[in-house]
């Protein structure tokens, strides 16, 4: 059955990431993007992971996960289950269902109610992109291709619009006038953009700080 998308505030929420290899690195790397409280524990870690926990995007606790300590996982809102011992992984894994806490499996069959997608990302505008877990090679070629068709104002345009529906919604107009104002509004800022695009582009160039569309999140991991 393919998993259902829904979009979830990380900021702030407690991720238990167990191992710290090449996957725990990828995972945290994507997460930091999201504002997440990252802990991560595994006695051997990569020099990137260390200069993450050094710079404290990251909480580091220097012992491996065992049956005896599984209480590290308890307050966690989602464990990543990333260490390449799969018996472990799976204990941690029934650990968290047991208590409702989310649990992602790097491992292929093993527990997992989530799985990350490929992101397109343009400010808050979020796309993620997911084969339930079955084609990852496939998620990302579709990543590439959806990218070309977003450029990265649409990160501007979404502020822009948010104030605007803001107004909308004061100015006393009922739901029908605001959507048919709304998508009026979307259309002809979006024809704006694309015909200026060079104009656009060389106005971006003026303003090196831009105006909040920070790119994409999904790509190089
Ligand atoms: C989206 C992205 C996010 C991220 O994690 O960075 C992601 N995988 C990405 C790329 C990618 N991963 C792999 C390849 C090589 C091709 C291949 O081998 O297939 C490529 C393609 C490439 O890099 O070119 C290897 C791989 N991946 C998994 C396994 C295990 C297995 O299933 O066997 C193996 C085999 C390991 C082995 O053979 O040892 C499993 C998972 N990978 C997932 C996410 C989840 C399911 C996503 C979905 O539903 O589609 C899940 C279940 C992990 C999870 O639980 O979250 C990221 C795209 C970023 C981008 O946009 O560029
Ligand atoms: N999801 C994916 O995209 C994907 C891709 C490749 C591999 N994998 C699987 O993910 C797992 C991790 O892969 P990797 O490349 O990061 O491996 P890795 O060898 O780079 O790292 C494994 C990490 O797990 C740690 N570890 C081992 N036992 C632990 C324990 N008891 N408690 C805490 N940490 C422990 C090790 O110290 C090490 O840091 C592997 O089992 C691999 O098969 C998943």
């Amino acid at each position: 059955m393919a998993d259902f998308p829904l979009f979830i505030n990380m900021d702030g929420r407690k991720v238990m990431v167990i191992g710290g290899g090449s996957i725990a690195l990828r995972k945290i790397r994507i997460l930091i993007e999201y504002g997440a409280d990252i802990r991560m524990i595994s006695s051997k870690i990569t020099d990137e992971l260390k200069l993450l926990a050094d710079k404290k995007y990251i909480v580091w606790t220097n012992e491996n996960l065992t049956e005896h300590n599984l209480d590290y996982l308890a307050e966690a809102f989602l464990v990543i289950c990333a260490s390449d011992d799969k018996a472990l992984n799976k204990m941690a894994a029934d650990y968290c269902q047991m208590r409702h806490i989310l649990v992602d499996c790097a491992n292929p069959g093993e527990v997992s109610d989530c799985v990350f997608p490929s992101v397109v990302r343009r400010g808050n505008m979020v796309i993620g992109i997911s084969t339930s877990g079955g084609v990852p090679a496939l998620t990302r070629y579709l990543r590439e291709k959806i990218e070309v068709l977003i450029p990265e104002w649409y990160g501007e345009l979404e502020i822009e619009l948010r104030q605007k529906r803001r107004e909308l919604k004061m100015s006393g107009l009922g739901q029908s006038d605001r959507k048919k104002y709304l998508r009026q509004w979307i259309a002809k800022e979006e024809k704006i953009r694309e015909e200026g695009k060079g104009q656009y582009e060389n106005r971006n160039e003026e303003e090196p700080s831009g105006h909040g569309a920070d790119g994409n999140g999904g790509g190089g991991h």
